[in-house]
């Protein structure tokens, strides 16, 4: 180190910054506290649980820390998600192939799974939200959102179940309808479903940017539908080229009567979010999806990054991102963190 020649760098940055210096800022830990702009909450966090029939949890392998839970083992999480202040949690269910049909008949059931899981979790955990999906990929047998004729899916016979769908699982308790099908014109038909009904207050929260992707993968497995799925689903998700796309659909969502909207996946899609909730004053919620989760687990397991640190950082990505909140599998871990601290 010489002095002179430091001396005479100084002047330069000095010239050249006009003395700003950024890193002053970054020196200590409370300097950075102080101004960091994107903070994480528990209240930012939607946690998406796997239900299934029976009393054993059951591991899914490719998610691993997650498992698909009894009825009793859901109202235990919705519990814990109350006590950790996460909102809402989001319920999926695993259906017994041998219930699944063309039509996703056990959608119509009010007694099928997750009806009977938002009702004993209604009663037992209040004070949660409970968001429920309108969709008929767990109940089909060929895993499509939607009905089927032939190699098509066909969109009005498939929204008129799911405003049945919808009807059935607000009645049940779900405090939240997510339409995750990607039908045109399913949510003003499901609002004016649950409005007829009574179920004013229902809120939905449409999948309005919801693309066909490849990091879906561990939650069809959590379902049940991998096996069964027939083809993809590009005629109805969005191709992932799209943005402008993203918008429209997200405004038609809204003049449709969507309280929230939401992009899937999130990672990979955040530009999307961002242009979304540029352009729309509207509480725009991003989904961290299975792959995802999958891909931070399977790399942290190994040692190639360090997990705990990489889920913060890409879930505050989210949040920079302008999302309302994130539906995440870390949600009861990522909330407990935040209490501790
Ligand atoms: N409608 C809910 C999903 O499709 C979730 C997908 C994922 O977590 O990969
Ligand atoms: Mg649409």
């Amino acid at each position: 180190m010489t002095g002179r020649n430091v001396t005479e760098v100084s002047k330069r940055i000095e010239n050249a910054t006009n003395g700003l210096r950024m890193r002053r800022l970054r020196q200590a830990d409370w300097s950075r506290r102080l101004v960091r702009e994107n903070h994480l909450r528990p209240e930012d966090l939607i946690w998406p649980i796997f239900v299934k029939d029976g009393n054993e949890a059951e591991p899914v392998a490719s998610m691993p820390g997650v498992s698909r839970q009894s009825i009793a083992g859901c109202v235990d999480a919705a519990k814990h998600a109350a006590d950790l202040g996460i909102p809402v949690i989001a319920l999926f269910p695993y259906t017994d192939p041998a219930l699944r049909d063309e039509t996703g008949s056990q959608a119509l059931n009010p007694d099928n799974l997750v009806c009977r899981t938002a009702r004993a979790i209604k009663k037992a955990v209040p004070e949660i939200g409970i968001m429920c999906d309108a969709a008929l990929d767990p109940y089909t047998s060929h895993g499509h959102d939607g009905v089927m004729d032939g190699e098509r899916i066909l969109n009005d016979e498939s929204v008129e179940l799911l405003m049945q769908q919808s009807v059935i699982q607000a009645e049940a308790g779900a405090d939240i309808i997510g339409p995750s099908d990607m039908m045109d014109g399913r949510v003003a038909c499901i609002r004016s479903a649950l409005d007829d009904a009574g179920l004013r207050d229902t809120l939905i929260m449409a999948y309005s940017a919801k693309y066909a992707s490849a990091f879906y993968g561990p939650f069809r497995d959590a379902v049940g539908s991998n096996a069964m799925l027939k083809g993809d689903k590009r005629t109805y998700q969005m191709d992932f080229g799209n943005v402008d796309e993203a918008i429209r659909e997200a405004e038609q969502d809204v003049a449709e009567g969507a309280d929230m909207i939401m992009v899937k996946p999130g990672l990979a899609y955040l530009d999307v979010l961002s242009r979304i909730t540029q352009t729309l004053n509207v509480p725009t919620f991003a989904y961290q999806t299975s792959g995802e989760y999958a891909m931070i687990m399977a790399a942290s397991q190994n040692g190639w990054i360090d997990g705990d640190k990489a889920i913060v950082e890409v879930l505050t990505a989210y949040k920079r991102a302008g999302a309302s909140g994130i539906l995440s599998y870390f949600a009861p871990k990522i909330a407990a963190e935040l209490k501790a601290v």
